[in-house]
Formats: C-alpha cells, sequence, structure tokens
C-alpha cells in the first residue's frame, strides 16, 4: 500500500506538489493522471524518496523509502525508459541489477521471456527500440518479483499489442494482490488499463475514486431534441428542473433531464418530438474539462517555472 500523506514539493517559485493526500491499495491496477506537468512524475519520485519533499510524508507498506535500503526485490519502478547505459545488452543491464539486489540470475531469464525481449536480450540497449526499451524497463521493475510497482507513462512508444499486453500483465500483477501504481497524462489510455484513479491538476488533487465512480460523476449527459414548438417544449423542460440551451436548426439541448423523462413530458403536454437524441460525453472529454484549469495555467506560466530554476535535484 502506497500512503502519500499532506505531501507538498516546491522547487524555487514553482510549486510541483500542493498538500496531496491519498491511498493506493494493493489488488488493484491504480492510474495516476494529470496533464504534463500536473505534477505526477515529482510525486513518484516522492514516494521513490529519489527527492526529498518540502513538507508531508510518503510510505510505502507504511515505511518511507527513503533510504532505498529495500531494493527491486520490495519496490519495482519504471520512471525513465531510455535511462540505461546504451552500451550494455538487455541482460547484462538485468544481470547487473539482479547481482546488487541478490536476485538469482534465472530471474533474469524469467523476465526477459515474460517481456518478450528473449531473442534480442544479447543486443545492446543502445540499438533497441523505444518500445523495446519500454519492455526492457518494465522487465527491470519486475526483476524482484516486488509486491509494490510504479510505471511512469509505461505506454510510450508502444505498439497496439504491446499497449494490449501491458494490459493484461498490469492486470496479472494486481490479481496477484500487489499494488500497480501507474502514471499517465491521457484518460483514453488509462480508461482501458486502471479500475481505480488518482487525477491530479497543478500539484493538487481532483479525484480519488474507481474508474467507473469518475466516468458517473464526470460525463454529462445532453438530449437534443427537436420539436416544431421549442418554446413551449422549453418552457415544460425548464419548469420539470431541466436547463435548456438553444442548438442548431431550432433543436434544443436538455441537460438535467434524462431522455425518457423529457418523452413523457412532451406526451403529456401533446408536444409532437421529431428528434429525441442521448449523447454521453467522453471520458477523456470529462478529463480535458476537470483538469482545463491547470492546463492554461501551465500555458500561462512557463516561463515563470523556467525562471524558478532547478534545485540542484535530478530529474
Ligand atoms: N527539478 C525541477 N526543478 C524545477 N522545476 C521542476 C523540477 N521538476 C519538476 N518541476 C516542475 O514541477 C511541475 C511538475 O512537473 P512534473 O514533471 O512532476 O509533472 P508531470 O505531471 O510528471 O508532467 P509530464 O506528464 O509532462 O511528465 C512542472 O511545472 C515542472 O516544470
Amino acid at each position: 500500500m502506497i500512503e502519500v500523506n499532506e505531501l507538498t514539493k516546491r522547487y524555487g517559485r514553482t510549486t510541483a506538489v500542493h498538500n496531496l493526500t491519498f491511498t493506493v491499495r494493493p489488488g488493484h491496477v491504480t492510474g495516476f493522471l494529470g496533464p504534463n506537468g500536473a505534477g505526477k512524475s515529482t510525486t513518484l519520485r516522492l514516494i521513490l524518496g529519489l527527492n526529498d519533499p518540502t513538507s508531508g510524508t510518503a510510505t510505502v507498506d507504511r515505511r518511507p523509502l527513503r533510504d532505498r535500503s529495500r531494493g527491486l526485490r520490495h519496490v519495482g519502478a519504471l520512471l525513465d525508459a531510455s535511462d540505461v547505459h546504451g552500451g550494455r545488452s538487455g541482460r547484462a543491464h538485468l544481470r547487473a541489477l539482479a547481482r546488487s539486489n541478490a536476485i538469482p540470475r534465472g530471474r533474469v531469464e524469467e523476465v526477459l521471456r515474460e517481456v518478450g525481449l528473449a531473442g534480442a536480450a544479447g543486443r545492446r540497449i543502445g540499438g533497441y527500440s523505444l518500445g523495446m526499451k519500454q519492455r526492457l524497463g518494465i522487465a527491470t521493475a519486475l526483476l524482484g518479483d516486488p509486491p509494490v510497482l510504479f510505471f511512469d507513462e509505461p505506454l510510450n512508444g508502444l505498439d497496439p499489442e504491446g499497449v494490449l499486453w501491458v494490459r493484461g500483465l498490469f492486470r496479472r500483477l494486481a490479481a496477484e494482490g500487489r499494488t500497480v501504481f501507474v502514471s499517465s497524462h491521457l484518460m483514453s489510455e488509462m480508461e482501458n488499463t486502471a479500475d481505480q484513479l488518482i487525477v491530479i491538476g497543478r500539484g493538487e488533487l481532483i479525484a480519488a475514486e474507481s474508474v467507473t465512480e469518475f466516468a458517473a460523476r464526470a460525463t454529462r449527459q445532453s438530449v437534443t431534441v427537436r420539436t416544431s414548438e421549442p418554446a413551449t417544449l422549453a418552457g415544460v423542460l425548464t419548469a420539470a428542473g431541466a436547463a435548456v440551451q438553444p442548438g442548431e436548426g431550432g433543436a434544443l439541448t436538455v441537460t438535467g433531464l434524462d431522455a425518457n423523462r423529457i418523452g413523457e413530458l412532451a406526451l403529456e403536454h401533446q408536444l409532437l418530438l421529431q428528434e429525441l437524441t442521448a449523447s454521453t460525453a467522453s471520458l477523456e472529454e470529462a478529463f480535458m474539462e476537470l483538469t482545463a484549469d491547470s492546463v492554461e495555467y501551465l500555458a500561462g506560466d512557463a516561463g515563470d517555472a523556467g525562471d524558478a530554476g532547478d534545485s540542484g535535484e535530478h530529474r
């Protein structure tokens, strides 16, 4: 289990993460979502103990990871897939990590097979495609068979078959009772990958709930309705509690009442309907809307973030 409590991280004048509190439970694939610059990578680095928070705490299975003494057998992480020594082979890279974490050599061959790199394991990593590097990064995370796994943008560079494979892998790891925490800036990727969501924007928590709950809360249904007497129908629907907007070509766009109820009201008032169409905003649209403020803030603040400078910590 990952527990983040009132976590804040400032870089100069830039607040990357502000007063963030959430819990990630084992047995689920939990998506960590937010637009670019929302603070996802910073949060992951704070949880992993790679950077120190300005204030607040982050623990994994009730202990901070700051000392990093627990190694790959406790926590596996894919952070930056291209951050590997290009001159080594994939197999040599994994063997070196296995050695320093007291993991048996045989496990290297197992994870290579698992991620589909057995055939390319003898080749230099420098010659790997981005997708192959992602697979190697996933193999690294799996190497110690850890109960807690972090994946930062794991679908980057993967082809459709690779994406399906990763989704199946994450589901299996969660079903085995592990904690699986996966970040992405794309709702469309998380919709089919995660069952729980932590959504942040501008370093702050926007939602912590299941994908189903988020979808029910975030997506809005509207109904397009067309009639020969739009003003009368608009009056009837407004009186029944709906919000009515004039749409294209005399149509009305109605929110707050479902299509069935609109049909019943039209019948009660003997109004002839020429169209009655329900439409639901996609989860991607809902996510964009919910996080729109943070995107605007960053677009207007880009120069400022640059001025703030680096605190000297390596990203
Ligand atoms: N070392 C640093 N020095 C200065 N500012 C930083 C540093 N690391 C992150 N930031 C700033 O903190 C904010 C959050 O960045 P972060 O990389 O955590 O976001 P993110 O959600 O992971 O974005 P992306 O999806 O683009 O990776 C940004 O404004 C970023 O510029």
